[in-house]
């Protein structure tokens, strides 16, 4: 029997069973709705949370709207401080949080702890940006003019999150916010709230303050995203999440030219060049596609390997499969856990059948796992071609579709063939190809001979239909700030 998540936490006040709004915990929504999360390896209840509603998210906004311009008059230090304290608390309960996060989740517990500390790396990265909010002074266009530019917050920040990185992806957002000056409300995903309510937790007790940080928990987000998209106090919706819900969003916030950040979809291309490292591209393309059990945005979606190396590449693959281990992600040595949802079986399946029907073949895997529930298999298909689902559309699960292909103008065209932009990747060692085929290649982001790529240091997002905006970086504060121009007459 698994054991209660309230057995395993050492902190058991980090298991949040209320919603943060305008500074208050919220047990009960005024509705007295509930909604349960559950733990995708077991099926069984973790708790239930209040489903608020647009009232609850109204309430939360003003008092954001009042609580932002005291925040924002803080110095870029006094914000630092509160950021590398949130910092070092999220790192000293990171085993907790890990915890929280595999059960609402289902990623093995070794990963999960893995995000909580990519979380806490943009904390700590945005921490020291706090203190760096620089403007500029441009030589006037008149003798007795003086011109200077500022950077200022944006205001409200409301933020719509996926299930996936239920810490990562609001800390990505939370932390450039608050480092800004912004204050922020949070929606995350309704499978995994508690990743998120940890975590203002813990930002409360660093010293953000009241009303600065509200996280809203609804099963369902479309109503709260409306009233976000509405309400003339938010003045930016940042997203993360599918495409299709990214167009919903930006189409509702278009009345009032608000401003949004994008992380959307995508459907990366993973190419294996004949000069490449085999070996080196097999471990890449490991991490590449089966992270996080392949339901990651930046996950290799197609893997493209040149005809000289095609069959030791999908020998070498399939040898490293089978030594994954899957099951429920508190278990010892478990690289990978369940898939979040039936619905996600059910599109792996549909890839997979669909692949299959045109002539592809399945080397390894290719169906529901032994353990039930939501457990699938690592699967390799080979004798993939672009007329299949795999190739158009983001799998999100663990499927290495591998096509074969001769020559570099092709495959960067096959590539680029897709409206998604987020990440790719490609094994070479010529040095002329390397430069030429990252360049040709219509993305926001290139990993070349590494199948991993995401980092606090560097610009994430993506372009094309894969989003707007950039996460993370000494750019990562933009997106949050406005520009100001003051023009001084009269010197
Ligand atoms: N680019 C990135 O950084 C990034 C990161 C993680 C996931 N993703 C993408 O997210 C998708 C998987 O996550 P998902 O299934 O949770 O995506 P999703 O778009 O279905 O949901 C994302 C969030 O949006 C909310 N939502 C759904 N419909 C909404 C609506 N009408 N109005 C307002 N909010 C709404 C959901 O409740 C959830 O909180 C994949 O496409 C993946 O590529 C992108
Ligand atoms: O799912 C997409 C996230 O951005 C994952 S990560 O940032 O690459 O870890």
């Amino acid at each position: 029997m698994t054991k209660k998540l309230e057995d395993l936490l050492k902190n058991k006040e980090l298991l949040v069973s209320a919603a943060l709004v305008a500074g208050d915990w919220v047990k009960t929504a005024p509705s007295g709705k509930t909604f349960d999360v559950l733990n995708p390896s077991t099926g069984d209840v973790i708790t239930a949370l209040p489903d608020l509603g647009v009232d609850e998210t109204k309430t939360a906004i003003d008092a954001a709207y009042t609580a932002q311009k005291a925040w924002a008059a803080k110095t870029g230090k006094e914000r630092s401080a509160v950021l590398r304290k949130l910092y070092d608390l999220m790192v000293a309960n990171a085993d907790d949080l890990g915890a929280i996060l595999t059960a609402e989740m289902g990623k093995p517990l070794a990963e999960a702890k893995g995000e909580i500390l990519y979380g806490a790396s943009f904390i700590e990265w945005f921490a020291e940006e706090a203190k760096r909010v620089y403007g500029d002074v441009i030589p006037g266009h008149q003798p007795d003019k003086r011109i200077v530019v500022l950077k200022q917050p944006v205001g409200v920040v409301a933020s719509i999150t996926p299930w996936n990185f239920p810490n990562a992806m609001i800390a990505r957002k939370l932390g450039p916010a608050l480092a800004v000056g912004c204050a922020f409300i949070s929606k995350p995903a309704g499978e995994t709230p508690l990743s998120a309510l940890a975590m203002a937790k813990l930002a409360i007790e660093a010293g953000v303050p009241k009303g600065i940080l509200s996280v809203i928990t609804s099963k369902s987000s479309s109503a709260i995203g409306q009233e976000f998209c509405s309400n003339d106090k938010v003045r930016k919706i940042t997203f993360t999440g599918s495409t299709e819900v990214g167009r919903i969003l930006m189409r509702q916030s278009a009345d009032q030219i608000k401003k949004t950040s994008m992380e959307l979809g995508g459907n990366a291309p993973f190419i294996v060049f004949d000069d490449a490292d085999l070996d080196a591209a097999v471990e890449g393309a490991m991490i590449s596609k089966y992270r996080n059990n392949g339901q990651t945005c930046v996950c290799a979606n197609r893997i493209y390997v040149q005809s000289g190396v095609y069959d030791a590449f999908a020998e070498k693959l399939a040898a490293a499969v089978g030594k994954m281990k899957i099951g429920d992600g508190f278990g010892d040595g478990v690289t990978t856990g369940p898939l979040i949802s039936e619905d996600a079986v059910e599109k792996v399946e549909d890839h997979i059948a669909d692949a299959t029907s045109k002539g592809a073949k399945v080397i390894t895997g290719g169906k529901r796992h032994e353990l039930g529930g939501t457990f699938f298999e690592p699967t390799i298909l080979t004798g993939v071609t672009r007329d299949m689902k795999v190739a158009g559309e983001e799998t999100f699960g663990p499927v290495a579709p591998l096509f074969k292909f001769d020559d570099v103008e092709d495959v960067i065209e096959q590539a680029n063939d897709t409206i998604f932009g987020l990440a790719s990747y490609f094994y070479a060692r010529d040095l002329s190809k390397v430069w030429r085929v990252a360049e040709a290649l219509e993305y926001g982001m290139v990993g070349v001979n590494t199948g991993l790529i995401s980092t606090e240091v560097a610009p994430f997002g993506g372009v094309k239909q894969s989003g707007q905006g950039r996460e993370g970086s000494k750019y990562g504060c933009d997106d949050y700030l406005e520009m100001k121009y003051v023009c001084l007459g009269g010197i």
